[in-house]
């Protein structure tokens, strides 16, 4: 579980985030808001990406302001830009890359690339250059090298945001059909329709924690 104790984020004297106190703990959780409202910032968070600058973020009773490395191994990042994640020039390769931290045999680093390039139909990509691939399959590939490593929790900053139809669908039913709990910031709204939490954050607060039915029209409201 994650949980999130009177978190504030300051940058300089300009305050992002304000007082934030929440429990992660449903198996889908929607974070929604303005461009500039605070949503990658409380993403960066979750998995230590970011420290607070007061408060604290802990996941499973580990801090992240202690133990970024263990919080790491448990909650997985996805960037909304591929370009930030993918960072070897061979499909295989760049997979391997985050086993490599986990220190698996290489055995069962083989079973681990085979089997999510055979889970999301990637096998005839195996040792396709990284930087000839679409945006969209990047972004697939950013994902697949995400969930190879297993983490308990994956948080996604906007996943679909740089895709085309067809593969905003297909990341959609990725997330879909994960084993994992899923947080996911994003304005597409269609995506978490069926999630069970949407937080919405305006200017730096939890403004709604609710159901997707009454907090995404809260949202619409806010923007209209
Ligand atoms: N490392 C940083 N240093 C200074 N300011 C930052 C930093 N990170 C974020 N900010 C500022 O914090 C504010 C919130 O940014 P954040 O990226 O969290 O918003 P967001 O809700 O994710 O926006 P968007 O929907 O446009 O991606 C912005 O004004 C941004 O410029």
């Amino acid at each position: 579980m994650i949980e999130i104790e009177n978190v504030s984020q300051r940058f300089g004297n300009r305050t992002v985030l304000e007082d934030i106190s929440l429990s992660l703990t449903q198996r889908r959780i929607a974070i929604v808001g303005a461009n500039g409202s605070g949503k990658s910032t409380f993403a960066r968070l979750l998995n230590g990406l970011q420290m607070p600058t007061h408060g604290r973020v802990t996941v499973d009773g580990i801090d992240t302001a202690k133990d970024a490395r263990a919080v790491r191994r448990k909650v997985g990042f996805v960037f909304q830009n591929p370009e930030n994640q993918i960072v070897y020039p061979i499909v295989e390769e760049d997979l391997a890359f985050g086993l490599r931290a986990l220190k698996l045999d290489s055995a069962e680093q083989e079973r681990r690339i085979t089997e999510v390039l055979e889970r999301y139909d990637l096998s005839a990509f195996r040792k396709h250059p990284t930087h000839l691939l679409s945006g969209g399959q990047k972004q697939i590939i950013a994902i697949a090298g995400v969930l190879i490593m297993q983490p308990e929790i994956i948080v996604f900053d906007e996943p679909t945001t740089l895709l085309d139809l067809r593969n905003k669908r297909r990341v959609a039913r990725m997330i879909d059909a994960l084993p994992q709990r899923a947080i996911v910031v994003t304005h597409d709204l269609d995506l978490v329709a069926d999630f069970e939490r949407v937080i919405l954050i305006d200017q730096g607060r939890v403004v709604v924690d609710d159901r997707p039915s009454i907090a995404l029209q809260r949202y619409l409201d806010l923007m209209a």
